[in-house]
């Protein structure tokens, strides 16, 4: 409480009104109701004369006006909503897209449209813009204090955020309660849920998707890293589809499947005659995907002479068609992505240190499937159902020992082999389970239990289990004992009596 107060006058008295106020948000038992408290909650609060609530619509496509009050009095807020990238409104798509507060004291000056607030008598003349952040920090909104007199707005900064974070866990807990739609949805009502569509509630997949949720309304170029079948297109779509740009295009370009020239003429686009055959002019990719996603996979294939141009691209903006002396102004979101070591690729020199640096501008690195301990369950029973919804069949089960040898398997080709595998052990089953066998496993995966002792066939699945642990772990005891809930020493034990060879695991 003290460094939410420090800068505040009279802290005891604001802390009263603060506890207040989550107490009068605490009774509403409504959306409207609760959006329009929180607008006049935060004007006593800032003592400002203008409150404005603006929240995100579902698939974070446009920002919507939830609830204003000017002069203490609550004005009807006409639904309408800013446009998908929020053009023309660079205040309010710095604030949200950075996720920063910002804090102006010289708004009529001019320098920037503030159209977003009402016309009123005097001239708005101090802002403040706080983003309103969900419990799991991402972005659902922005509160907006102003006032015509020159007041210093930032030390209510951290008091309002707190406040505005409280009002989305309520709206939250509303839409819970009433089974209804989330938040307010103009035009656009496609859901992007906490997960991206993604698959996985692993620790390693929830990192994952907090670092897609800080940087999805950011311009920062990403880089996607991670074994090949790790999910990194499907990261990509998933920036796109839930981010500013949805409503423009998602291109995505193969670097490593054209020889150099190509993939320069398929980037930038040439102009008639640029060269033999070129009979008419062609737009490049990064023109197509103009206002969009432009996902450069397997970059770390592209030539070093196409790797300069490339970054001129990003740092000027702009680019020049083969054949033509105009250069042309771009606005596209990059994303790269690939399966290789970048940084050990710079040091040998295969790839430019200052491309690099530019591209990691906001790294993520998608794990292994095997560091994602339950997730292979969740993936495989969802394939499960894709695949059985295909074909026409009814729902599938599992046996414990196809259970215990997917758990155990390594999966070198990560997701995308796991869902090759399922889908190939569907069409193969005849009946209603899925059994270790039609994952092409009979020899290493424990035997069905027809013919077994129950103690050997426990045995079996317990040594499945236990490699399959070791195998996420790269070999480490302490952190397998620590999963498996056995102390080290019986791990050990164990290990040996099941005729586990450690060895394997040693890289
Ligand atoms: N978390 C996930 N949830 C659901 N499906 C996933 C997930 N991750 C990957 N997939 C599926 O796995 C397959 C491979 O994914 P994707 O092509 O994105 O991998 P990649 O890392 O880009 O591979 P590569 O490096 O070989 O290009 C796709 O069919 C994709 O739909």
């Amino acid at each position: 409480m003290n460094a939410l107060l420090e800068h505040t006058p009279e802290p005891l008295g604001y802390a009263e009104q603060l506890l207040a106020a989550f107490g009068a948000l605490a009774q509403a038992a409504e959306q409207g109701a609760l959006l329009g408290a929180f607008a006049r909650q935060a004007s006593a609060l800032s003592g400002c004369e203008l409150t404005q609530v603006y929240l995100l619509d579902a698939g974070h496509s446009a920002l919507g006006l939830s609830a204003e009050c000017l002069h203490g009095e609550l004005r009807a807020a006409d639904g309408s909503a800013l446009s998908a990238d929020y053009h023309g409104d660079e205040l309010l798509q710095f604030s949200l897209c950075q996720n920063r507060v910002l804090c102006l004291d010289s708004l009529g000056d001019g320098l920037y449209s503030s159209s977003f607030l009402p016309a009123s008598g005097d001239t708005w003349r101090s802002l403040l813009c706080v983003p309103l952040n969900t419990a799991s920090g991402e972005v659902g909104g922005l509160l907006i204090c102003a006032s015509p007199r020159a007041l210093e707005l930032q030390r209510f900064a951290d008091a309002l955020a707190q406040l505005g974070r409280f009002v989305l866990g309520q709206i939250g807990l509303l839409v819970r309660l009433s089974g209804g739609a989330v938040m307010a949805a103009p035009a656009d009502n496609s859901v992007c849920p906490s997960d991206y569509g993604l698959i996985g509630t692993s620790e390693a997949m929830r990192k994952t998707y907090q670092l897609i949720g800080k940087v999805l309304h950011s311009t920062y170029t990403v880089l996607l890293t991670g074994e090949t079948g790790t999910g990194k297109e499907v990261v990509a779509r998933a920036l796109h589809e839930c981010g500013p740009r949805r409503s423009k295009s998602f291109i995505v370009q193969n670097c490593a499947a054209f020889p150099e020239d190509l993939l320069e003429s398929e980037l930038f686009g040439y102009r008639k005659g640029a060269f033999t055959g070129a009979d008419r002019d062609r737009v490049g990719l990064f023109e197509a995907a103009d206002g969009g996603t432009l996902l450069l996979d397997e970059i770390g294939d592209m030539p070093l002479a196409l790797q300069a141009k490339l970054l001129r691209v990003l740092q000027e903006g702009e680019i020049r068609p083969l054949g033509g002396n105009e250069v042309r102004k771009i606005n596209v979101r990059i994303i790269a992505a690939t399966h290789r070591d970048l940084a050990a690729m710079v040091a040998q020199g295969q790839f430019r240190e200052d491309l690099y640096y530019r591209l990691a501008q906001f790294p993520i690195s998608l794990p292994a499937l095997r560091e994602r301990g339950d997730d292979v369950q969740l993936l495989a029973g969802h394939f499960v159902a894709k695949a059985c919804s295909f074909i026409g069949r009814g729902p599938m089960s599992w046996s414990q020992c196809a259970q215990a040898y997917l758990a155990g398997y390594g999966f070198p080709g990560n997701v995308r082999e796991l869902k090759g595998m399922v889908e190939r052990a569907v069409l193969l089953c005849e009946g209603a389970e899925l059994r270790a066998e039609h994952f092409g496993a009979r020899e290493q995966a424990p035997a069905e239990p027809d013919n077994l002792h129950l103690r050997d066939y426990m045995e079996r699945v317990e040594r499945a289990y236990m490699l399959g642990c070791l195998r996420r772990n790269n070999g480490n005891q302490t952190v397998a004992a620590r999963q498996l809930g056995l102390p080290r020493r019986t791990l050990l034990y164990r290990i040996e009596r099941l005729n586990i060879d450690l060895s394997e695991f040693q890289a």
